[in-house]
């Protein structure tokens, strides 16, 4: 849990408002962040890094709210983006495209033509398909893109396997066996400038050792193509810190800097991060207010207005995230609770077996949801996605709409009335 929520007079608190005066202004389900924390969050990166040169490209899938990167933009950050609507975001944003990495399996080639035409930094390439493809697009542009390769250096993150990426099986990066040779074919190229070794082996990891491994397998590869005269100018380091859901110990962002830098040693490279979660997750909470409770004899239930359609982690991945009452001024008696959606699927939960003391109509917090929360909400049962609200001191600003109800349908049309007649129903 942030610092940034915090407890006072038995009102759980987000900098200097109460989150029920943000619930009773707009409403529930409700995600709720703080932009000191996403500030002191992105610092944690710059500070242990000062006197090197870097860069923290924020991985904008975690939670690409304008505001967020605007305020990241400020701070200096550049930005991991993996489609076109995420780099189209980033300019919206006042993000400079000059800070911009472009990582992802299956980039198109209007994404790549478009990525080259506004001047990203850099592509990480995941398939010697995909650098082919790249400098044909970059040469019919009259471009030369500049590269890293992301090499897959098959090293266990030990984390959830649904967000373990550097292993052999995993569809991500090229093998570190094979990097050596496309280096190689990409020097060869005319239209693509390799600059950078790139990597990402997953998320939420809460060692040190699986980054150290990859980053040792990388800095052989550093060497090696030194010794054949490839200088590389930036390694990508990517992002997958893990942060506290419930009691994990992640290492500190400093420790975690600090033990990369001793390995690399007098090396003379840009280092480039790509964290997502320890930034944003810990800056945000999911507010949801008690609907109905369904106490029974197998379970007790507590029916929320939130949803696995706004949070889906839970369960999608049998993620933990703490879940307390807002206000702990109430005394209800205590019982261990499911907290459910209204979704129609029995996997429609956010939290199992909670030991809490509720009544009907109670806000809960969601704790940690600031990353990989809204980003991943749907219409699913045709509800509005929540609004965003961001928190500065002791303001409130609404940094996103709950969507209108007609927008969820508006796009779609009715078939004319001739495909509706049996001669137009070529199927009978
Ligand atoms: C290529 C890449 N970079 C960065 C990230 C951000 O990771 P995290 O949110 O774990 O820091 C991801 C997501 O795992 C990713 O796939
Ligand atoms: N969506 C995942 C993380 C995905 C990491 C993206 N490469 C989560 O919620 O934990």
């Amino acid at each position: 849990m942030s610092t940034h929520f915090v407890w006072h007079d038995d009102q759980l608190h987000v900098e200097q408002l109460t989150l029920s005066s943000v619930a009773e202004r707009f409403g529930t389900p409700c995600y709720v962040y703080s932009s000191a924390a996403f500030r002191q969050h992105f610092l944690d990166y710059v500070l242990p890094l000062e006197g090197t040169r870097h860069l923290i490209c924020y991985a904008l899938k975690t939670n690409s709210n304008l505001a967020i990167l605007n305020l990241l933009a400020r701070l200096g950050a550049g930005f991991d983006i993996v489609s076109i609507g995420e780099l189209e975001r980033v300019l919206a944003a006042g993000g400079d495209p000059g800070r911009v990495v472009f990582s992802g399996v299956g980039k198109r080639e209007d994404e790549m033509a478009r990525a080259l035409a506004v001047g990203i930094k850099c592509f990480n390439v995941e398939s010697e398909a995909e650098l082919e493809r790249l400098n044909e697009v970059a040469g019919r542009l009259g471009q030369v893109a500049a590269i890293s390769i992301r090499v897959n250096p098959d090293v266990d993150a030990r984390t959830h396997p649904y967000i373990s990426t550097g292993l052999k099986d995993n569809k991500f990066g090229i093998a570190i066996a094979d990097a050596e040779r496309v280096y190689q074919r990409a020097f060869a190229l005319e239209h693509v400038n390799p600059v950078g070794i790139d990597c990402h082996i997953g998320s939420q990891l809460t060692e040190l050792s699986p980054f150290l491994d990859a980053l040792d397998r990388l800095l052989t590869l550093y060497d090696l193509l030194a010794e054949h005269g490839i200088h590389i100018e930036h390694l990508d380091l990517g992002g997958g810190l893990g942060v506290n859901y419930t009691g994990e110990t992640p290492p500190a962002v400093a420790d975690y800097i600090a033990a990369l830098r001793q390995r690399i040693g007098d090396r003379d490279v840009e280092l480039i991060f790509e964290p997502g979660r320890s930034i944003a997750a810990n800056a945000g909470v999911l507010l949801t207010r008690i609907e109905y409770l369904k106490p029974g004899d197998a379970k007790n239930f507590a029916i929320v207005d939130a949803a696995m359609n706004d949070l889906i982690r839970p369960t999608l991945y049998q993620a933990w995230q703490n879940i307390t009452r807002v206000d702990q001024h109430k005394t209800h008696d205590t019982k261990h609770w499911d907290i459910v959606g209204p979704v129609c699927e029995s996997g429609d939960y956010l939290g199992k077996d909670r030991e809490l003391a509720i009544a009907q109509g109670d806000l809960l917090a969601v704790h940690s949801a600031g990353a990989y929360g809204f980003v991943m909400a749907s219409n699913y049962n045709t509800r509005s996605r929540p609004p965003e609200v961001m928190v500065v001191g002791d303001q409130m600003h609404l940094v996103r709409e709950r969507e209108p109800l007609a927008s969820l349908w508006a796009g779609e049309a009715l078939l004319p009335e001739a495909a509706l007649t049996p001669q137009g129903n070529h199927a009978s």
